[in-house]
């Protein structure tokens, strides 16, 4: 089998080469390529190709270091500022996944292959309607299918997740028997490609500063000043420079430019139990009919190991579709996106983003 294995210098995806060439298969390794604007690039880009490299000579595979730099700030960080801009909570590492790493990578390099490997906490299974699903990885801590909600059936057919079968300590594990050089590098953190640097000072860099009330939402009191509302996201605690906490960010008017923020640790303003959703994207379908709605689901409504338990409505006339959640949930944040899992918390059936109250 021909395939492109997807590879960023950190340990997950060192162990899928590894365990690729332990079936017997010859990947070609693909490093692609983001960097910031005008500085060129991040300091751990340089790490990254040695180790990349390195993993190369070892297997004896192939090696390309491909450039996504102009896709994924056309794409992804428009998005991203575009979403923030309008007071809303983006996810650039699902736009990442679904545009950059499974989109344009297989228009230009991808199509030339069988399969595509990456280092995804993540898993595929053929339901018994026959077709492939997207499906959460045997460790449930570090399960990755909350970022991959919104690929698509034929990207789904196309990725091979050599290491959704094992735990993280596993992977590691390898990597420290195989000796391989990143074996205890730290994970990355934070957003894809955006992860070196700071998430604030990024949304400064395009949407600059400028000051507004933070409004304690029951007494319609000011409180304090914020520096743009786009700094702030529902649910959020920590960041407000807020005496007398713990606060929580409830709501923003974006043309007013306030933050309403909502004082203790259970107050009922933080809490909701419906979430409309827009733009509601299945995988590979579903495994249910039209006339089976409401249908009971598991999903997740940010990227935590913990699934929510509810319901997924359909509405007869319109055919918008709504997550009714059998416990409270706090910070529900539109732009956010809400991953659809089945009941048993297996399939991960699609995705659609959390929107403002019909
Ligand atoms: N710069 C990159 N070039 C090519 N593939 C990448 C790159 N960054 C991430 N990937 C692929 O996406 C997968 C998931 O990336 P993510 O950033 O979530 O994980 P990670 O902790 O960086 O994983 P890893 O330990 O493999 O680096 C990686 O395992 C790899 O297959």
């Amino acid at each position: 089998m021909n395939i492109a294995a997807l590879v960023s210098g950190g340990v997950d995806s060192a162990v899928v080469v590894h365990r690729l060439k332990e079936r017997g298969e010859d990947p070609t390794l693909f490093y692609i390529r983001i960097g910031m604007e005008g500085d060129g690039g991040d300091c751990s880009f340089e790490e990254d190709i040695e180790i990349v490299t390195w993993l190369s000579h070892k297997y004896g595979c192939r090696f390309e270091e491909v450039s996504l730099h102009k896709e994924y700030w056309e794409h992804v960080i428009e998005y991203t500022i575009d979403s923030v801009k309008r007071g809303l909570t983006p996810n650039p590492d699902m736009m990442c996944n679904k545009l950059i790493k499974f989109g344009f990578f297989e228009k230009y390099w991808g199509k030339d292959f069988d399969k595509i490997a990456t280092g995804h906490y993540a898993n595929t299974t053929i339901g018994p309607d026959n077709r492939i699903y997207l499906s959460t990885a045997a460790d449930k801590q570090k399960d990755q299918t909350y970022f991959l909600g919104q690929i698509n059936a034929l990207q789904v057919s196309k990725l091979l997740f050599p290491i959704g079968d094992l735990q993280k300590s596993e992977v590691r594990q390898i990597a420290i028997e195989t000796k391989l050089p990143n074996a205890r590098r730290r994970d990355s953190q934070g957003i894809c490609f955006l992860g070196k640097i700071n998430y604030n000072d990024f949304i400064k860099r395009y949407l600059g500063e400028k000051k507004g009330a933070i409004i304690e939402l029951e007494t319609g009191r000011k409180i304090g000043e914020h520096n743009g509302f786009w700094f702030h996201t529902i649910g959020q605690r920590k960041g407000l420079g807020l005496s007398g906490g713990p606060w929580y960010v409830t709501g923003k008017n974006t043309d007013e430019n306030i933050i309403y923020v909502s004082n203790g640790y259970e107050t009922e303003k933080q809490y909701g139990k419906v979430l409309p959703l827009d733009g509601m994207h299945f995988i590979s379908g579903t495994p249910w009919n039209e006339h089976d709605y409401p249908v009971e689901v598991a999903f997740k409504n940010r990227h935590t190991p913990e699934f929510s338990r509810g319901t997924l409505s359909r509405h007869e006339l319109t055919g918008a579709y709504s997550l009714h959640s059998e416990s409270p949930i706090q910070g529900i944040a539109p732009g956010q996106f809400a991953v659809i899992y089945d009941r048993e918390q297996r399939l991960c059936l699609g995705s659609g983003v959390i929107t403002t109250e019909r």
